[in-house]
């Protein structure tokens, strides 16, 4: 990447750069490929936050499944994480995993779990996870809450075998006008389901798959405590990458907790032959880099205090304008042979594209991604009848408590003085774009679009071949769409 004029000498945001096109020989949005160059060659350059408002298991297989990656927050114990792994290697990486429900489940119970993902219907399984029906909101108009799925199921369910193309299955549900196929086993157990537009996401994106072919995911490990336990627990929960995550990532405990855990990652693949990428952070200096490279990291996490959910940069001070220190990471990894993944501050697609012409091997998101059906948290409404979910940040007063719980109530009361992030904030889902995939589209969307304006077919052409500018608070504001007259 290069700047339009010369390199400011004061550091950037996001907001404070913009893109100027450039000659380009790339005549499709469509011929650019998304890959990632962090070294885990993910097909989307995308990761959900390890932050526990956002990852859990829906969010990890829905990320994998449209060819990102979504981490596990460090709180959560090893052996529910090892069990969630589980559950996404067993996922199907084409159809989506359906809600189920059994023929007893209440009408008001079913339509709470619809909720949690985004094609808007539940599967009516029995014991043997045999079809016997669909509910969808429409279904359940009317009913009472405690009314059974079995009271209001359809059982007009569109059947397809689990091997029948997004293509074919997209074409049935056109012929059938059905919102929904159910992708069954030759024993009639349900594998998944696909309604039209994840038939079209399922040929646009290639999942991140492992070596056996499985949904990839990640999981984030502390520096406090038994380090070499964790990493051996995480690698043994089948993780496919581990991100050593501390706010600060530039300090000594940080540095030897890295040490111990390339052992405990050679050894492990000394006995298996997969050595699994360490990424480590966060930083925001070329020395937090070249520090961290040497003691074992392969990706670096870049950014103090960019997240929504932060009050770093208030209560410390600490912290860099985020498209200024994605850019010195870049540059310094990048000298070492190694990538970057720039971390939080991301509220727009642009800000994902500005990411990646700094140089950032892949992008991660949180605050954006709690407020979607793949979140971790419950959907709620709000007095206006508006979808929101809860998020809060890692070093809030909430996590803390919960990260501290085996702890005494003196070490609690002392560590939940070092709030650094807010405890409850609303994100609200928003009604186009209510799902993490429907999120996903239009970055990616928006990425393409960035790569052709500037002539690159890669995401390392795109890094560099980018023109950058610096812009006013007004440039940026004129950029900003308008809903109503002026
Ligand atoms: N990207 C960002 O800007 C930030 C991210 N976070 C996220 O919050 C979560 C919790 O992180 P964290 O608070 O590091 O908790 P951890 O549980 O990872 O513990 C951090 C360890 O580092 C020590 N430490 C020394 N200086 C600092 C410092 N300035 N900030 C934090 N710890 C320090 C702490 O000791 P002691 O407690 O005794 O001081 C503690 O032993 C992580 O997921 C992290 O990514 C948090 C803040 C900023
Ligand atoms: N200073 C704090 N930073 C936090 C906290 N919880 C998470 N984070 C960081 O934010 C990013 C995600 O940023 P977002 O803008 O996409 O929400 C996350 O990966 C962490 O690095 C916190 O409590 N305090």
């Amino acid at each position: 990447m290069h700047f339009l004029d010369e390199r400011p000498a004061y550091d950037l945001t996001y907001n404070d750069v913009f893109m100027a096109p450039s000659r380009s020989s790339v005549s499709s949005r469509l011929d650019v490929d998304l890959t990632s160059t962090d070294g885990l060659a993910t097909p989307t350059p995308l990761v959900a936050a390890n932050m526990t408002a956002v990852s859990g298991r829906r969010m990890a297989e829905t990320m994998a499944r449209r060819g990102g990656l979504a981490i596990f927050p460090q709180d959560i114990p090893a052996d529910v994480v090892a069990a969630s792994i589980r559950k996404v290697k067993d996922a199907s990486p084409v159809f989506d995993t359906a809600v189920t429900v059994s023929p007893d489940t209440t009408v008001g119970e079913t339509l709470s779990l619809i909720a949690k993902r985004a094609h808007g219907v539940a599967v009516v399984i029995d014991a043997d996870r045999r079809v016997l029906g669909l509910v969808t909101p429409n279904d359940a108009t009317g009913a009472d809450r405690f009314a059974q799925a079995k009271d209001v199921m359809t059982t007009d369910v569109t059947r397809v075998p689990a091997e029948t193309t997004p293509a074919s299955v997209f074409e049935l549900l056109s012929e059938q006008h059905q919102k929904v196929a159910v992708a069954v086993a030759p024993e009639g157990r349900l594998v998944g389901v696909m309604t039209p537009k994840g038939a079209l996401r399922s040929a646009i994106y290639a999942p991140a798959l492992d070596h056996e072919g499985r949904l990839r995911a990640g999981v984030a490990v502390g520096i406090n405590g038994d380090v070499p336990a964790k990493v051996r627990a995480a690698l043994e929960g089948r993780a496919d990458v581990i991100v050593m995550d501390t706010a600060h990532g530039h300090q000594e405990k940080m540095i030897s907790a890295l040490g111990l855990a390339r052992e405990v990652r050679d050894a492990f693949a000394s006995e298996t032959g997969r050595t699994i990428l360490l990424v480590a952070g966060n930083v925001v200096t070329a020395g937090g880099v070249n520090d961290l490279i040497d003691a074992g990291a392969d990706i670096l996490k870049v950014g103090v205090g960019p997240g929504a959910m932060c009050t770093t940069r208030m209560q410390t001070g600490v912290g860099r304008p985020q498209f200024s220190a994605v850019l010195e990471c870049a540059e310094a990894a990048g000298q070492r042979g190694k990538s970057t993944w720039a971390d939080g501050g991301v509220r727009h697609p642009r800000d994902v594209a500005l990411a990646l012409a700094a140089g950032a091997g892949s992008v991660m998101i949180g605050s954006w991604f709690a407020g979607t059906h793949e979140s971790t948290g419950e959907q709620l409404v709000d007095a206006q009848g508006r979808s929101y979910k809860e998020s809060f940040g890692m070093a809030s007063a909430r996590a803390v408590r919960q990260r501290t719980r085996e702890q005494s109530a003196f070490e609690r009361a002392r560590a939940a003085m070092f709030e650094e992030g807010i405890s409850s904030s609303r994100m609200y889902l928003d009604p186009r774009r209510p799902g993490v995939e429907d999120l996903i589209d239009w970055i990616t969307s928006g990425v393409r679009s960035s790569c052709t304006y500037a002539g690159a077919r890669s995401l390392s052409e795109f890094a560099e071949r980018a023109v950058i500018g610096v812009q006013s608070g007004s440039g940026y504001e004129e950029g900003r769409p308008l809903d109503r007259s002026w």
